[in-house]
């Protein structure tokens, strides 16, 4: 049975005390999978660390209230039951961010707080591909052993050890092993993604959601140097020249600065995809016709003056899985109703979870599996990775939907953009501008159709099997609403060559802003390109590598608790 201690919290987030003279020698901006590492290793380290969230408590570990009346009674949120993950798509109000045009969690913890959970040791080429140099796969080899040190993930998320309403996988990846596709442990073999497939792996624990919030955030939050504010966004980095002295922290109707320690204190933008360019833009660190969106806004007269700009490509370099969704239909399949799980949930599989944590509410909404990988070269000569995830989920109810996601080795990016209101915008879509890119799902589609052909009794509702599979991936638009992932990266692009001077880089290799002495972007945004899966495991992994990295920099002075 599940100790209830194990969910109690250590120190509960506090609310902000914008009077406060406190200084800090590192302030870290956002609570996601890159903020969290951060936190925890730069106040591990001893020094005075203050963490900013703009969005409310999530888990009920940290105060979050947001439940189904199942829960009452119950330490537990709706954040907390990986089956409750999908009420994400019923209702997001208060949890997703307001101010995008995408859909992000603004709540602590951010996407790890409203995820699927799917967690996934990196493809060496996702590294080796894209990343600069002193971050290829054998550079990352450490901070992959610590995220899996601390965050082991698991197959078996139901604390039972079984699978629940496995016959969607059954179907599936038999089909894939009659056709010569090998079954791996992805976590285990995760160099072997290349016509295999494997069981669903999660960074769920205890049967429940657990991430980052249930280690790394625990961990710091024990320790006395550390703060934790929610509801605190902040609004822009207070600097002079390159040097950054302190943030505008909005927060109860009310704005303030809170001071990082003079000289030595650093500031790490860890806001996600959009909000880490978003709080660049408003700290006059872009290219010029995104600052004076910025300076013709309601921060104009807060807004750093225009020779202290900092010219640089942020917004340029986006990037998120392209998503093709197959669908297919095989009477073996059974249907599981999560949504119903919140309001009208079945007894038995609440009484299983609640006294257990066992059944089908330990496992993520909607029954994922197999997850199946396959490489593609199109004629460019170019390896584009693709990542297969099946779910139980169509418009029949024997249906499952198998969605495709090209990612390592993509070569389209869009363009991330900041409108008068101060929201931003997915202004040029990064799906497809590539010929090599359509080449390999083009590809990737037709050999799914081969590999299932054989399976007795499996039919392909999308495509239909008059459609060839260039014409199905041609039918679907190229834009955020048919082929969005939720897995942005790129707007604030790593490299070694400086964006200030024609370059495309934002941060340099040591994750700092060119331009700046002290201002560091840790997040999914500083990918320089696409990894094979789902990027949760692969954003900690990064957060891991740049505080070593930004740990080892010199720091004159810098006052140790
Ligand atoms: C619905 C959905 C499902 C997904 N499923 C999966 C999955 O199953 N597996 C997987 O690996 N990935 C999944 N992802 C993607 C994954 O969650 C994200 O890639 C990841 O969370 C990004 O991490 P991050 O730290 O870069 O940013 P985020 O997780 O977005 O965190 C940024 C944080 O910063 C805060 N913030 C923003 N602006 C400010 C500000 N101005 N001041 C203070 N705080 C601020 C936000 O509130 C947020 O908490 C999913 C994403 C979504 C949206």
């Amino acid at each position: 049975a599940p100790s209830s201690e194990s969910h109690q919290p250590r120190a509960a987030a506090a609310s902000c005390s914008l009077s406060s003279k406190d200084t800090y020698d590192y302030i870290v901006v956002g609570s996601g999978p890159g903020g969290l590492p951060m936190a925890d290793r730069l106040s591990e380290a001893g020094f005075k660390v203050l963490l900013l969230e703009k969005g409310p408590p999530s888990s009920g570990r940290w105060g979050g209230t947001m439940k189904p009346s199942w829960l009452s009674g119950t330490n537990l949120t709706r954040f907390d039951v990986p089956g409750l993950c999908n009420q994400i798509w019923a209702d997001r109000n208060g949890i997703a961010c307001t101010d995008y045009d995408q859909l992000a969690g603004c709540v602590l913890g951010g996407g790890a707080a409203i995820n699927s959970g799917l967690y996934w040791k990196p493809h060496p080429d996702d590294w080796n591909m894209s990343f600069p140099a002193g971050w290829k796969a054998p550079d990352m080899q450490a901070a992959v052993d610590k995220v899996f040190t601390r965050l082991p993930g698991t197959m078996y998320p139901s604390m039972d050890g079984k699978l629940y309403l496995p016959q969607g996988y059954n179907t599936i990846s038999g089909g894939l092993s009659a056709a010569g596709w090998k079954s791996i442990v992805a976590n285990e073999q995760n160099d072997q993604r290349n016509k295999t497939f494997s069981h669903t792996t999660y960074y769920f624990s205890g049967g429940e959601r657990g991430g980052p919030m249930a280690t790394y955030l625990l961990t710091a939050s024990q320790r006395k140097n550390f703060a934790f504010w929610t509801n605190a966004g902040v609004k822009r980095v207070v600097r002079t020249g390159g040097h950054i002295t302190g943030v505008e922290v909005e927060c109860g109707g009310s704005s303030s600065v809170i001071n990082v320690t003079p000289n030595t204190g650093r500031v790490i933008i860890s806001a996600g995809t959009f909000g880490s360019a978003k709080i660049l833009w408003r700290s006059g660190i872009g290219s010029k016709d995104q600052l004076d969106v910025v300076k013709s806004s309601s921060d104009g007269s807060t807004m750093v003056s225009s020779d202290q700009w900092i010219t640089l490509p942020v917004g340029n370099n986006l990037y998120d899985h392209v998503g093709t969704d197959l669908e297919i239909s095989h009477p073996n399949v059974v249907n599981y109703d999560f949504y119903a799980a919140y309001t009208r949930p079945v007894q038995s599989d609440t009484q299983a979870y609640l006294n257990g944590r066992t059944g089908i509410l330990a496992q993520a909404a909607p029954n994922f599996g197999p997850m199946f990988w396959d490489i593609i070269t199109p004629s460019d000569g170019i390896n584009r990775h693709l990542h297969w995830q099946a779910r139980v989920e169509g418009s029949r109810s024997t249906s499952m939907t198998l969605t495709q996601y090209l990612g390592t080795g993509s070569v389209s990016r869009g363009r991330l953009t900041i409108n008068s209101q101060l929201k931003t915008i997915v202004s040029k879509s990064p799906y497809l501008n590539d010929q090599g890119d359509v080449a390999a799902v083009v590809q990737g589609v037709q050999n799914l159709r081969d590999a299932l052909s054989k399976v007795s009794g499996l039919q392909f509702i999308r495509p239909t099997s008059s459609q060839s599979s260039q014409a199905f991936v041609n039918s679907i638009p190229a834009n955020p609403g048919s082929r969005n992932s939720n897995h942005w990266i790129g707007t604030v692009k790593m490299g070694t060559d400086d964006g200030r001077t024609g370059g495309t880089a934002v941060v340099d290799t040591d994750t700092k802003v060119y331009g700046t002495d002290n201002l560091f972007v840790v997040d999914a945004s500083i990918f320089p390109g696409h990894i094979t899966s789902n990027p949760t495991a692969a954003i900690l992994i990064v957060a891991e590598h740049a505080a070593a990295k930004i740990l080892a920099l010199p720091q004159p002075g810098a006052a140790k608790n």
